[in-house]
């Protein structure tokens, strides 16, 4: 478990981050988004210890990692892939990270395996990789202790698009395996896509923290039947608000139930029956962070 709680970060006297708290869990991956600016990384680099609080406090499972003997067991960081020691190769950076670690030897080959960097690209200097290469690397950083979480910021930076897939199903399934994931990123439909719960930041303020689910829920139904324009009819004179969908069907004011026992009513045989979509993330990122972004400060 990942616990933020009433995190302050004062620059001078500049506030970056104010009273920030959230939890990440384990077996969950926890999306955190908010504009350029808004102290993701701050709170990143505090809860890896790089940065200290002005005040509040940042741990994992309840130990501040400055505190933890050997934080590479219980974190894996990766905070920015470019920083790697230019001029060694990535298996001399991992293999030297294990030795640190205390780690068997095999983990190196193993990690690099999982990430799938190529025996002639890990014994490659740094400085020869490409920017997904680098983020390849830092993730077998990441994961070489076996940690119990990750924390990554922009981990997918860089990335193809079969690298983003890839990465995905890598915290899919590091946290299926029980891990805690946190995971900063402004690629929103990755991270809808993979999130299990979110935690929006602007202007150093969570400004939303909860569910995907239920974050990006609507009230109401989405329905599909053959014959919509009937049960349209049936809908609105019950007085439910009803709209067609782009890809047909209707989205109705109305509960699942209140449709079902309408369309029974009009003996409409239903096909489909959902609760509503909201219009997705992005939306909701737009909406949330509308006063703290920066386009929205210079306009
Ligand atoms: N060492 C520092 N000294 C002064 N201000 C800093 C320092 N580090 C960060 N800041 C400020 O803190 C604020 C938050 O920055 P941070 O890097 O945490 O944002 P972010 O949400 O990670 O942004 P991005 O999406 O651009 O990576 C910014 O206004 C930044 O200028």
């Amino acid at each position: 478990m990942i616990e933020i709680a009433h995190l302050t970060k004062r620059y001078g006297s500049t506030t970056v981050l104010d009273d920030v708290s959230f939890t990440a869990a384990p077996g969950r991956v926890t999306g955190f988004l908010g504009p350029n600016g808004a102290g993701k990384s701050t709170t990143m680099r505090v809860l890896c210890g790089l940065a200290t609080a002005s005040s509040g406090t940042a741990t994992v499972a309840g130990r501040r990692l400055r505190d933890v003997p050997n934080p590479g067991r219980t974190v894996g960081v990766l905070l920015d892939a470019s920083a790697q020691h230019a001029g060694r190769s990535g298996r001399e950076v991992l293999t030297l990270s294990a030795r640190l670690m205390g780690l068997a030897p095999g983990r190196v080959a193993a990690c690099l395996d999982l990430v799938g960097l190529t025996a002639a690209e890990a014994d490659a200097r740094t400085r020869t990789y490409s920017l997904g290469m680098r983020q390849r690397l830092g993730l077998a950083h990441a994961l070489l202790g076996e940690p119990d979480a990750l924390v990554l910021d922009e981990p997918a930076n860089g990335l193809d698009p079969a690298g983003i897939r890839w990465m995905r199903d890598l915290l899919r399934a590091y946290a299926d395996g029980g891990g805690t994931v946190l995971l900063s990123s402004h690629l929103l439909r990755e991270v809808e896509a993979v999130a299990d719960d979110l935690v929006l930041i602007g202007r150093g303020r969570v400004l939303a923290h909860g569910t995907t689910a239920d974050l990006l829920s609507a009230p109401g139904t989405e329905v599909r039947s053959l014959d919509d324009g009937a049960l349209a009819g049936a809908l609105i004179a019950a007085g439910h608000d009803v709209r067609p969908l782009d890809d047909g069907g209707l989205s109705t004011s109305a509960s699942a139930e209140a449709v079902g026992r309408h369309a029974l009513d009009a003996r409409v045989v239903l096909l489909d029956l959902r609760p509503a979509r909201s219009a997705g993330l992005e939306d909701l990122f737009f909406t949330l962070t509308a006063g703290s972004a920066r386009e929205e400060v210079a306009a």
